[in-house]
């Protein structure tokens, strides 16, 4: 049986005049569930994460939980500092949540074997399940597949966001069969799913989210012409939403349909104007 599957969302934080939004957060997120996605992952790439001291990631997760089940939320925990890492996990862990998504740490391009003992730190430690988040074009930092197979025998790690660009390694590990594998790679949800993925943790499905879990739906059924359909019909605005670096495009999308502020933290930029009228005409 799956631990995760189905539609996750990297949930935006919402900011007001530079401080989180959090009664557009706890919108944002019940609007989402409403819609039936199968949940949410706070404080991702598309949190904003790196812009929010751990505190603020804190206030959101809890901000969260107030409003929808800890099962329906994952919360990012990502670092380049163990001892602060952990050290954050284990407050994050006092939560009730379904999960954390930990990715590599960023910039210091380690061995395969620095990032076993360290993504295995991290699973010892853990009391909740942990989806690995590779993400080689943001870490600077690839994990192989052998690694991955050694780690997907920790019984603690359960799961993979797959941005790692590499469609054998994302088959291998379907095939084996360890762990839930959920693309990362919005344009590939629909190739990962037919393949034997299990679903997608995806910016993109903040807009028009029933679509992307009807999508899905129809390939657990079998349905293929009738998810392929839909996939058609949502490529365009997957696209757009990262014409330019995530989430500014998906910020603004929500912000048009009234949903937030579309506001940024350093060293995001707001969409520009040329992008803002093609989100306007995709929303139309
Ligand atoms: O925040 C996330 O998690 C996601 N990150 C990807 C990225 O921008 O690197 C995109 C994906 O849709 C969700």
């Amino acid at each position: 049986m799956p631990v995760f599957s189905g539609i996750w969302v990297a949930l935006v934080t919402p900011f007001n005049d530079g401080a989180i939004d959090f009664p557009a957060l706890r919108r944002l997120a019940r609007h989402l569930l409403d819609e039936g996605v199968a949940g949410l992952v706070a404080c991702g790439t598309t949190g904003e994460a790196a812009a929010l001291s751990k505190d603020e990631q804190l206030a959101v997760l809890d901000a969260l939980l107030e409003e929808i089940p800890g099962d329906r939320l994952v919360m990012g925990l990502a670092g380049n500092h163990l001892a602060e890492l952990l050290a954050f996990q284990r407050e994050v862990q006092r939560r009730p949540i379904a999960g954390v998504l930990v990715p590599a740490p960023y910039y210091i391009r380690p061995s395969q074997e620095g990032l076993l003992a360290w993504f295995g730190a991290i699973a010892d430690a853990s009391s909740v399940p942990v989806i690995l988040y590779d993400i080689p074009y943001r870490t600077g930092v690839r994990l192989e597949l052998a690694t991955l197979r050694q780690l997907a025998r920790h019984p603690r790690i359960v799961a993979i966001k797959d941005c790692g660009g590499n469609p054998e390694t994302t088959l291998a590990l379907i095939a084996d069969g360890e762990l839930d594998v959920l693309t990362g790679e919005d344009g590939q949800i629909f190739t990962t799913l037919c393949m034997g993925g299990r679903g997608a943790i995806a910016a993109s499905a903040h807009i028009r989210p029933r679509q992307f879990v009807e999508m899905a739906e129809c390939i657990d059924k079998g349905e293929l012409e009738a998810a392929r359909a839909i996939f058609q019909k949502i490529q365009a605005l997957i696209r757009l939403a990262f014409a330019e670096p995530n989430p500014a495009p998906v910020k603004s999308l929500l912000a048009m349909q009234g949903l937030i502020r579309d506001e940024l933290r350093l060293p995001m930029q707001p969409s520009s104007e040329a992008l803002l009228q093609r989100l306007r005409n995709e929303l139309a």
